[in-house]
């Protein structure tokens, strides 16, 4: 690790360092600060918890002291949270310079946000919809002049997932100057280089650290083998493990869906371990409220969908346990990382089930690392099996008799609207889409079930040709 000074960066933006515990720059600070202080567009890979955020932050501060204005510098990002995170290193590292940084994002009020938009921020840390949403309807601001665009978790940004940013982000570049320095970062960006390559037009400086492994040494990998049906028993066993050996640990659990993340938080509470839940279909307002409160420690568990599988920094995480397998070793790495920062030691415990052994598999081989059993007392395990899952149960009755589901549907019905789709119109093309579906399926299944028919008549033809001709046989034979 280098001294921050050597890298360029001035007496005052060092001495911030200092008192943050940031000494000497970890290897992906060292690599690509000097090049984006030499004014090159860069792209960064370096794996969770190595200090992405800083690696940006440090110089985009080191140049706004040479040349203060609003707004400087644009940071997107995919989430919320992320973007409250991303602001507050900014407004730390940049105290010295009176830095006024704007966050923009989804769920918060829209005239406030406008109204700091048009004072001039330094910074602009914001997810890629709402500031599109900013961009359409007001011409109170101007991003004419900025120096950097920052895109974190660039990968994501940029793929086509189940949240599109793609349009938006259209959107954003156009109000943009060609002239600025764009910045990308992420854990994962070279699963996606060829696409991200189009947005840094400038011959990017692009640094990748050097590694057999995509996760950090200090993380231990685990796996438990486990059927569906005994999953949950398995998690409240390990959850009351870990908080019977450690008093000062907390745990992230990830799970596939919002209900999903709703049923364990009601289990979990159901068997008093302090939990608390974080996924899409809660009021942002809570969103923050219940971060907030784990980070805090207030809550010991935090359970959360693929909403907070990316870059959070919660240094007292020491277990993340995967629920369910995630389907794409990214998710994977992305989770797992929200353990075992900054040089710290974690655990990663996978529970999987028989049918996702392929996607453990494909983890292993993607991030190079072998998983180990992590071992259980069985009989522990079975002797709660049928409390848990009758908790379980009744967790769920619990919430099918709330508006959980109706919620639901109305979020989706929002979304398409905000797509600018008509929903009523969606719905309709849906269920056509379903109705082409299953007549080509029963068509396919007609001409299987003719083949078939076929096949079996030409069966019966050859056995019937077969006994004619033994019985014409034995007829001779006998005369
Ligand atoms: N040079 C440094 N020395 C010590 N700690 C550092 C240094 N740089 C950053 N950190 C700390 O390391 C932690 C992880 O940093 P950061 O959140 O930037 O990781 P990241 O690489 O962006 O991870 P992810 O891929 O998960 O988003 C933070 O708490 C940060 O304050």
């Amino acid at each position: 690790m280098s001294e921050l000074s050597a890298l360029g960066l001035s007496d005052w933006l060092v001495k911030q360092c200092r008192q943050l515990g940031i000494s000497r720059a970890t290897p992906v600070q060292e690599n690509c600060m000097p090049a984006i202080l030499q004014g090159r567009d860069c792209m960064g890979c370096a794996k969770t918890g190595s200090g992405k955020t800083a690696a940006f932050v440090l110089p985009v501060l080191q140049k706004l002291s040479e040349d203060p204005y609003g707004i400087f510098c644009l940071v997107l990002t995919p989430t919320r949270e992320l973007a409250y995170q991303i602001a507050e290193q900014f407004r730390v590292l940049g105290k010295p310079l009176g830095l006024r940084d704007c966050i923009i994002v989804g769920g918060m009020d829209m005239v406030t946000q406008a109204l700091e938009l048009s004072r001039k921020p330094h910074v602009v840390v914001a997810t890629p919809g709402r500031l599109a949403d900013h961009i359409r309807s007001s011409n109170t601001f101007s991003m004419k002049q900025i120096q950097f665009l920052i895109l974190d978790e660039a990968d994501r940004l940029l793929e086509q997932g189940c949240t599109d940013f793609t349009k938006d982000l259209e959107v954003i570049l156009q109000v943009l100057p060609a002239k600025r320095q764009t910045l990308l970062f992420s854990a994962t960006l070279t699963d996606t280089l060829q696409e991200l390559k189009s947005i840094a037009l400038n011959k990017p400086f692009f640094w990748e650290s050097k590694s057999e492994t995509r996760t950090v040494e200090e993380l231990d990998q685990r796996y438990i083998l486990t059927p569906e049906k005994v999953k949950d028993a398995y998690l409240v066993h390990l959850i009351q493990t870990f908080t019977d050996e450690h008093d000062d640990w907390s745990i992230i659990i990830f799970t596939n869906t919002c209900k999903n993340c709703q049923i364990l938080t009601m289990m979990l509470r159901a068997f008093n371990f302090p939990t608390i839940s974080l996924h899409s279909m809660m009021k942002q307002k809570q969103r923050f409220a219940n971060l907030a409160k784990f980070k805090s420690s207030v809550y010991k568990i935090l359970i959360a969908t693929d909403v907070a599988a990316r870059g959070l920094d919660i240094p007292t995480v020491q277990v993340v346990i995967n629920h369910n397998t995630p389907g794409l070793p990214k998710i994977y790495i992305h989770r797992v990382g929200r353990t075992a920062r900054a040089g710290r030691n974690g655990v990663s415990i996978t529970l999987v089930t028989q049918y996702d052994i392929h996607l453990v598999h494909s983890i292993e081989e993607h991030t190079q690392t072998k998983l180990k059993e992590y071992p259980v007392e069985e009989e522990e395990v079975l002797q709660i099996l049928t409390q848990v899952n009758v908790t379980r149960r009744e967790c769920e009755i619990k919430l099918e008799s709330t508006d959980f589901d109706e919620k639901k549907e109305i979020n989706k019905r929002k979304q398409l609207i905000l797509e600018g789709k008509d929903p009523d119109l969606e719905a309709k093309r849906k269920a056509e889409l379903e109705k082409i579906r299953s007549q080509k399926k029963k068509f396919k299944e007609k001409i299987q079930e003719n083949i078939q028919k076929q096949k079996n008549a030409q069966l019966k033809k050859k056995l019937m040709k077969k006994k004619y001709i033994k019985k014409k046989k034995a007829e001779q034979m006998a005369k």
